[in-house]
């Protein structure tokens, strides 16, 4: 059975990834948190401000606890204690040392991990960031006009501001770089998803007619010979009645790692359809693509299929003529395939030939 994916499918396959990138993004993020914390923990207990220092430590152990649940998958508590580990901290950090300390800043980092976040409604995410906006005024408003709980002196709080600018900068900076990591790793998996089979592991439909048609391209430009070969499990309906879809399936893997085996590395092999396999070979003319095919027809019916019964092959080749489309020389092999059909199998035939066969280039040396 071909499994095609629907766009539902593919939209939430976006969405996993997404959700995925998200707290990968998190998870790395929470022990750079904790380390600031921790370095303020030390800079405040060499100034002398213990209580701060032990503050810092709390914040420090907290970011632990988040690293360990986001570790754990609990996402939700995790998310919680992200509100009191940055709302809630710059709120206590600026009411104890003034909104010149620059704590406020980490209220920021507040809006990409809010509006990146998985599983939210929009309508949620512009409520949030709104609450988020007037909090941070209401903040400003309220820090400028009372005094700190615990000052310090003016030139340490100059340089806990500058540290705080620093670290606001980084963090951003990292969230901005791990996220396109994280991200280009998962743009690369769908990629892979959407050019390959999913059963047997060789190019699509989609990514065989991309690389054929680029080697057209090819072909047109520098005159290199181009053939196909378009083969087609033969009764594969009886093995599927007989033995199960699953060993229909089976079949059809192995079919693929035999096709593979029997082509050069710059040949591509791909799953056309159901039972039916296209390879494209360029800088090959006919009598090779023929030998290509006899070794693969060969290689099925020598090969050990499951229950040891015979499973086999019939193979039609044609070669790209200059100035036709893709689909004009596959429909040749087709052609070529479906005479060995009626002509009773397990072969491998020859497209038709040319009206003018000596205007085909041919075959350079193949491996
Ligand atoms: N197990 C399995 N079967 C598939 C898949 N895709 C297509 N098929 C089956 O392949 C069979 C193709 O049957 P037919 O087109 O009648 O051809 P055939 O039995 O191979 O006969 P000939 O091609 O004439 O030799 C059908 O039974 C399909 O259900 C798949 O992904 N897995």
């Amino acid at each position: 059975m071909l499994f095609s994916r629907s766009p539902a499918a593919g939209h939430l396959a976006s969405i996993a990834f997404r959700g995925r990138s998200y707290w990968q993004v998190l998870t790395r993020v929470a022990p750079v948190a904790g380390a600031i914390h921790g370095t303020f923990a030390l800079l405040f207990q060499g100034m002398g401000a213990s209580r701060l220092a032990l503050g810092n430590l709390a914040f420090t152990a907290l970011w632990g606890v988040i690293y360990g649940l986001l570790r754990g998958r609990h996402n939700r508590l995790a998310v919680l204690l992200l509100w009191v580990a940055i709302p809630g901290h710059s709120l206590l950090a600026t009411l104890v040392l003034g909104w010149d300390s620059g704590f406020h800043y980490y209220v920021l980092l507040m809006v990409p991990v809010m509006f990146v976040s998985p599983g939210r409604q929009n309508t949620t995410r512009v409520l949030l960031g709104t609450l988020l906006a007037v909090f941070y005024v209401a903040l400003d408003i309220s820090a400028r006009r009372t005094v700190p709980l615990e000052p310090i002196a003016a030139g340490a709080l100059d340089w806990v501001r500058f540290f705080n600018m620093a670290s606001t900068f980084f963090v951003l900076g990292y969230l901005a770089h791990v996220y396109f990591g994280v991200v280009g790793v998962a743009e690369g998996h769908l990629r892979a998803l959407a050019t390959t089979d999913s059963l047997t592991g060789l190019a699509n439909r989609r990514r065989i007619l991309d690389v054929a048609n680029y080697e057209i391209q090819r072909g047109r430009r520098e005159g290199t010979p181009l053939s196909f070969v378009l083969g087609d499990v033969d009764h594969f309906k009886r093995i599927n009645d007989g033995r199960g879809h699953e060993t229909g399936d089976q079949v059809l893997m192995a079919m693929a790692g035999v096709l593979r085996s029997v082509v050069r590395e710059r040949d591509t092999v791909a799953r056309w359809g159901g039972e039916e396999f296209l390879v494209v070979l360029p800088e090959t003319g006919l009598e090779e693509a023929m030998r290509v095919s006899e070794r693969a027809r060969l290689a099925m019916e020598n090969g050990v299929w499951p229950d040891d019964r015979p499973v086999t092959m019939t193979l039609g080749v044609s070669q790209w003529r200059p100035d036709e489309t893709l689909a004009e020389a596959v429909a040749r092999a087709d052609e070529a395939l479906y005479r060995g059909k009626h002509a009773g199998r397990n072969r491998s035939v020859l497209e038709r030939p040319a009206v003018q066969p000596n205007s085909l280039p041919s075959s350079p040396a193949r491996r």
